[in-house]
């Protein structure tokens, strides 16, 4: 809220339209899917209302659908055709702390400005030819034809969407005619909504191939490239394979996202580029294949200024000692991702190490290779390292699936965790306004969170054996202070909000001074907003 002259606290205009945006959230707009489509009809009503039909004709779209790495995918091809010199926009979600995010203009988020009137020329228009026959749209529709209207409006020579769920009823499939369709990986996710085999989602994220139009995609379980291939030959559309970048075509670049998956998406942004550039007329045939050598700008689009918060992120708090506390944000929510997820960490963690070791070599080249391995570059003793985990996941979710994919890949790069804290979300789900205040600790129904403890509790019974390998001593003094935790068991808590549990980890750095905590933060992107949200304060 701000603060108005007087003290009282009152709405900025943002905040105004933020409020309006959550008064469209209901709890059927999970589920826009499902139903047939919950009225996709609708949609073309809407674009009726805001004089759409037309310029959605016009822009030249590129349309991303898939389990993971839709966002990735479409932010990476964004950045290419930018460096390529093209106008922008790009549509994707979730959001992680402002709803601005998911719209972003020549590679950045729209301003408040332009959000704004663009937010409240849709908004009324909407609201005043509202009735029965025609309600409001849902929170997500709304931000799909809102991405539309500020596309068209700001003349933008390229449109990627990333699909919101599914594909075939999703708002972003009023596109008639995309310029290139792209289908990330498949995997298990939304079985509630989309179906339970890997061929019924996939099905569903063919919805959005259109006749004549061609699709591309990576490497796929025969079971949803089967069905890939069924619906693409429907439809009259060509089906592209695409292999995943050689690592060698950067240059000696790193990918501008880290973890090693998004060499796959990287593979697949560089395809839809290209074929964009084909089929717009600014190249006369697309990238081949097999290509061994990429242009400049496609290198500088993959490599440089590429970000997308929440993934494979890492960020030192903000609290005196940064280096101590370490967060390892990743909003990985399903079973595969959770694994590639618990790789990115583990490697992650220990190139940490490595590049410490390596920075004492200018130093002192006398020193033997143990004394290296014990020092900072300051001289002082190198602290040891204990590993937590951050834990939440919505509760459509299979803790029974996430969690152990988690334990058995960490554990398999020889990464255990001292302890597990479970919290419950800071913001409702999606709300988006002022009345995303944290409940009061003592409000929140914590049953979930008792019940992912009992999985993880579980699954460490069943490892004492690893369990045992874990750095032990280092964690001995801390044990004891999780008096702020509900409920305190020997790998694990769960604390009441995420404040809390925040305010815990500060506090054991601050009493243990010789241990680095290394959190890894995952299951839920909502649980990785709120966490941005508190450290980057
Ligand atoms: N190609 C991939 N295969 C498997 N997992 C991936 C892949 N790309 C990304 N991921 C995982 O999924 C997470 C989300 O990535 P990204 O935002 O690109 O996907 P998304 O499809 O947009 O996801 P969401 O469903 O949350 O919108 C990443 O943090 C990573 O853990
Ligand atoms: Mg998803
Ligand atoms: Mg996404």
């Amino acid at each position: 809220m701000g603060e108005g002259g007087d003290g009282s606290s009152k709405p900025t205009p943002y905040e105004e339209a933020l409020d309006a945006l959550s008064s469209l959230i209901t709890k059927r707009s999970r589920a826009d899917t499902s139903n047939n489509g919950d009225c996709f009809e609708l949609l073309s009503d809407y674009l009726k209302i805001l004089e759409l039909e037309e310029p959605i004709s016009q822009l030249k779209i590129i349309h991303v659908a898939g389990t993971k790495g839709k966002g990735s995918t479409c932010t990476f091809t964004e950045s290419i055709l930018r460096h390529c010199g093209f106008r922008t926009g790009l549509f994707t979600s979730p959001h992680l702390i402002d709803v601005r995010e998911r719209f972003r203009l020549d590679g950045v988020d729209i301003s408040e400005e332009k959000f704004l009137a663009y937010f409240w020329w849709c908004f009324e228009r909407l609201k005043e030819k509202a009735s029965d026959d025609i309600p409001m749209p849902s929170y997500f529709r709304f931000l799909a034809l809102l991405a539309f209207k500020i596309f068209a409006a700001e003349e933008v020579d390229v449109a990627i969407l990333e699909v919101g769920l599914g594909g075939k009823y999703d708002a972003t499939n009023v596109v008639k005619a995309p310029v290139v369709c792209g289908v990330s990986s498949l995997g298990y996710d939304h079985m509630e909504i989309l179906g339970n085999t890997l061929g019924a989602i996939a099905g569903e994220k063919a919805g959005i191939f259109k006749p004549g139009v061609p699709a591309l995609t990576v490497s796929q379980p025969d079971e949803a490239m089967c069905v890939l291939e069924e619906k693409a030959s429907e439809l009259n559309v060509p089906l592209q394979l695409v292999r995943p970048l050689d690592a060698n075509l950067l240059n000696g670049f790193k990918l501008g996202l880290e973890g090693e998956h998004q060499y796959v998406n990287a593979g697949l942004a560089i395809a839809l580029s290209s074929t964009w550039l084909q089929r717009t007329g600014h190249l006369e045939v697309p990238y081949p294949e097999h290509t061994t050598s990429l242009p400049e700008q496609f290198i500088k689009g993959l490599t440089a200024t590429v970000s997308l918060q929440g993934r494979a992120q890492i960020v030192p708090d903000n609290n005196e000692s940064p280096e101590d506390l370490v967060f390892y944000l990743d909003g990985a929510h399903s079973p595969e991702s959770m694994e590639i997820c618990a790789r990115w960490f583990s490697l992650s963690i220990k190139d940490d190490s490595q590049e410490k070791i390596l920075s004492c070599q200018p130093l002192d080249t006398s020193r033997s290779s143990h004394d290296l391995v014990q020092r900072n570059p300051d001289g002082k003793s190198r602290k040891n390292s204990t590993q937590i985990l951050l834990f939440n996941c919505m509760s459509v979710r299979d803790p029974q699936l996430l969690l152990p994919n988690l334990m058995k890949t960490c554990a398999s790069h020889g990464v255990y965790f001292k302890k597990a804290l479970f919290v419950p979300n800071t913001s409702v789900y999606n709300k988006v306004g002022s009345h995303s205040l944290p409940a009061t600790d003592s409000q929140v129904d914590l049953s979930w969170q008792f019940a992912l403890q009992r999985v993880w509790e579980n699954l460490m019974l069943g490892d004492k054996g690893g369990n045992e390998k874990s750095t032990g001593a280092v964690f001995e003094e801390l044990t004891d202070d999780t008096e702020m935790a509900v409920r305190s068991c020997e790998n694990s808590a769960v604390f009441p909000s995420l404040p809390s549990a925040i305010k815990w980890l500060r506090d054991s750095v601050r009493k243990s001074q010789s241990v680095r905590f290394q959190v890894l933060v995952t299951g839920s992107l909502h649980l990785i907003g709120d966490v941005l949200k508190l450290i980057k304060k």
